[in-house]
């Protein structure tokens, strides 16, 4: 666990007057965009990700900041964001964002953590029928005007075992989808799991190798499962059986997949995420997997479909909306979640602080000496910081917002009125 490094108190609330700006990269949903406009505010959006020293540029004077998993957002371009209010991952994985720098910042960070995840799924059982029937070579060979048609290699998948490395949302659901084909579906997690249908977990990750036909990722990228699937895993898989890799790139070992391949050790793979990506459609790309037999390529499209975008749209907007409007900090990954209803009539404060013992002391000698009226007040912390929401009456409320910014311990203060 990293240490936090605060950023120096900004000894002023941060401004809200005018419209917010709202900076989406990566081709985010126009969903969101409609939503946020519907707002008043001013929405800018991209296709493509920006680099950090870029994004640290463009951030300045920035309120609410929308990316996907292509957008690495490091400490470095939050130092100069003092506007920023929150940032949108829209999709399910957040290691692309220095959470802790994020949170010590005083900026939450919102995610979707449900909505692709069926259409990972669909793609992924796709996949396994594409795979053990070898369509892609099939159908380049059809394409290039070659007839050959076969049966050795190719296989029903029933009756064929899947197994499932994390059994979280994705992994489950295709669990599910699998049974219905027929599969004999196992899986390997490192928490307790339930299991749906009639699928068994497995203890070890070598058991779930030696079993299954086809082996498929579904975990976060984090320091244990970096690399996970390395050369000695690989072998252990059964000769003839495939991978199929939709979580993050830093998952598998490309190198050591690539000579598992091509010694013909493994049957095909399906490979929709790599340690460096594009960050737009106009850039190249190259990995040692191309060109080799039974080898899918996709450009991390796992969640890339109409219902998932424009789901995902909708709630990571919506969650952006409740947190600048009423300071609801629910489903936030990096922050301490609170959610406290709407006062009319009052005017709310939003304070992230320091945790140390002795803020809301401070905070509430400032409400005293000022002789105003806490109509609300909810605080939570987590190790690194402090959440404050409190409604006051509307007189005060400004003098009293000022005078919390001043305060040493003081990261980020705005009201809402
Ligand atoms: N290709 C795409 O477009 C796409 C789309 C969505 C998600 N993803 C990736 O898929 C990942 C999984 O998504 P999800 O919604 O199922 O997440 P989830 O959090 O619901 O499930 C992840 C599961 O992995 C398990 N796990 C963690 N470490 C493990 C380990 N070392 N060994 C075995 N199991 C382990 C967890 O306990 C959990 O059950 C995401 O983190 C994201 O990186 C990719
Ligand atoms: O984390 C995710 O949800 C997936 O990797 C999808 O990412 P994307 O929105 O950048 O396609």
């Amino acid at each position: 666990m990293s240490t936090p490094r605060f950023p120096p108190s900004p000894r002023r609330p941060v401004s809200t007057q005018g419209p917010l700006r709202v900076m989406l990269l990566e081709n985010i949903h126009a969903s969101a965009q409609e939503m946020l406009k519907a707002e008043g505010f001013e929405v800018e959006r991209l296709s493509a990700a920006l680099k950090p020293e870029e994004l640290a540029e463009r951030l300045k004077g920035v309120h609410l900041l929308g990316i996907r998993s292509k957008t690495t957002v490091p400490e470095e371009a939050l130092k100069y964001a003092d506007d920023l209010l929150a940032i949108g991952a829209f999709c399910i994985g957040t290691n692309q964002i220095d959470l802790l720098a994020s949170s010590v910042h005083g900026v939450p960070v919102f995610n979707a953590p449900f909505s692709n995840t069926r259409s990972v799924a669909e793609m992924v059982l796709a996949e396994v029928v594409v795979l053990t029937r070898q369509l892609f070579d099939r159908s380049r060979e059809v394409h290039a005007g070659q007839w050959r048609k076969v049966a050795t290699g190719s296989h029903e998948v029933r009756g064929k075992t899947l197994g499932i490395i994390g059994y979280g949302h994705i992994g489950s659901q295709l669990g599910v989808l699998a049974e219905s084909l027929g599969m004999r579906v196992l899986y390997y997690d490192v928490m307790t799991k339930l299991p749906l249908g009639n699928s068994r977990s497995v203890p070890t990750l070598n058991a779930l190798l030696a079993e299954s036909d086809f082996v498929t990722l579904h975990v976060p990228a984090m320091a244990s499962t970096h690399l996970m699937m390395g050369p000695e895993q690989l072998a252990a898989m059964k000769p003839g059986a495939c991978l199929i890799n939709a979580s993050r790139g830093t998952v598998v070992d490309i190198p050591a997949l690539a000579q598992a391949l091509r010694s013909k050790h493994l049957g095909g793979a399906a490979v929709d995420v790599y340690p460096e990506e594009p960050e737009g459609n106009s850039d190249g790309f190259v990995t040692e997997l191309q060109g080799l037999p039974n080898v899918v390529l996709t450009p991390h499209i796992g969640g890339s479909t109409e219902e998932a975008q424009a789901s995902i749209g909708k709630e990571v907007a919506t969650s952006l909306l409740k947190f600048v409007k009423g300071g609801a900090t629910t489903g936030a990954v990096n922050f301490p979640n609170v959610e406290a209803p709407i006062n009319p009539g009052t005017h709310r404060i939003i304070n992230v602080h320091r945790n140390t013992p002795g803020v809301l002391r401070d905070i509430n000698r400032i409400v005293s000496d000022l002789n105003a009226n806490i109509h609300a007040q909810v605080l939570s912390t987590d190790a690194n910081v402090g959440y404050l929401v409190m409604d006051l009456d509307q007189d005060v409320s400004r003098q009293v917002c000022e005078a919390i910014a001043g305060l040493e311990t003081d990261i980020k203060t705005r009201i809402v009125s």
